[in-house]
């Protein structure tokens, strides 16, 4: 049985502040997160403050990007062994905002999901289509497509400690979350997907999350679906009540 995965991405909100007083509100229920990994993604900045705040509480922590080399020239990078030396035991890669703004593409996202696991990060994989994609019927092929590309070379042990997160481009902060049907089916293919290059036993393994407007009236349903194993939240993890709701809803 997968353990459920709940993870909050941040993006680009929350000043130190509000972002220890975010940590520092957040109920520390030892006995939930037993049952439930809940992973806090801030921007680099907080890292520090909201690590230092969720020590002992079974909260894990996580980043949101990363630059794939361990040290070096290059600007305004961070890298895999400073987000180890910050606690970090996650990050997310491969987002669509960093797809589509900063134009990274499906080989630079396999370097750092290499980079990352060499330094004992668990990436979290995004992958999903636009919303004229989904109309053109293409929804499966794009998502092949970024897997077979971001998991170039991986081998099978390695491609088991991924977290995958199937996020619609089209649900993502439009307040319009995939059904959880939907949502289901996609996720559903994905797991075949990884069936076939890996082996059924691998993709059992591997937990696959939904994220796109995930609200705290809408993971009860989602949670029941069979392949979904959780959810990345982004405008519903800014705050404590909404995000810690959700985090009991995902409780089976
Ligand atoms: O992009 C997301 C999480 O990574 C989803 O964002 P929203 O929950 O705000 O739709």
């Amino acid at each position: 049985m997968r353990k459920p995965i709940i993870a909050a991405n941040w993006k680009m909100h929350k000043t130190l502040r509000e972002a220890e007083n975010f940590a520092a509100q957040f109920p520390a229920e030892q006995d939930l997160y037993q049952q439930v990994d809940v992973v806090i993604c801030p921007p680099f900045t907080a890292l520090q403050v909201v690590g230092e705040a969720l020590r002992g509480t079974g909260l894990k922590l996580g980043a949101q990007n990363l630059y794939p080399r361990d040290q070096g020239a290059f600007t305004g990078e961070i890298s895999p062994l400073m987000l180890k030396d910050l606690g970090c035991s996650y990050v997310i890669l491969g987002h669509s905002e960093r797809r589509q703004i900063l134009q990274e593409d499906n080989k630079f996202i396999n370097e750092k999901i290499k980079s990352a696991l060499k330094h004992g990060l668990t990436p979290i994989l995004c992958v999903g289509e636009t919303l004229k994609e989904r109309k053109e019927g293409q929804t499966e092929t794009i998502c092949g497509n970024q897997l077979l590309g971001c998991l170039a070379d991986l081998e099978k042990e390695d491609v088991s400690k991924l977290v995958i997160a199937y996020e619609p481009i089209w649900a993502i902060g439009t307040g319009v979350n995939a059904s959880p049907e939907d949502a289901e089916k996609t996720i559903a293919f994905i797991r075949d997907f990884l069936a076939w290059q890996y082996g059924l036993e691998t993709a059992e393994q591997i937990r696959i999350q939904y994220g796109g407007s995930v609200k705290p009236d809408n993971i009860k349903e989602l949670m029941k679906q069979k392949n979904i194993d959780g959810v990345l939240v982004g405008g519903a993890s800014l705050e404590v009540e909404s995000f810690f709701s959700i985090v009991q809803g995902a409780v089976r």
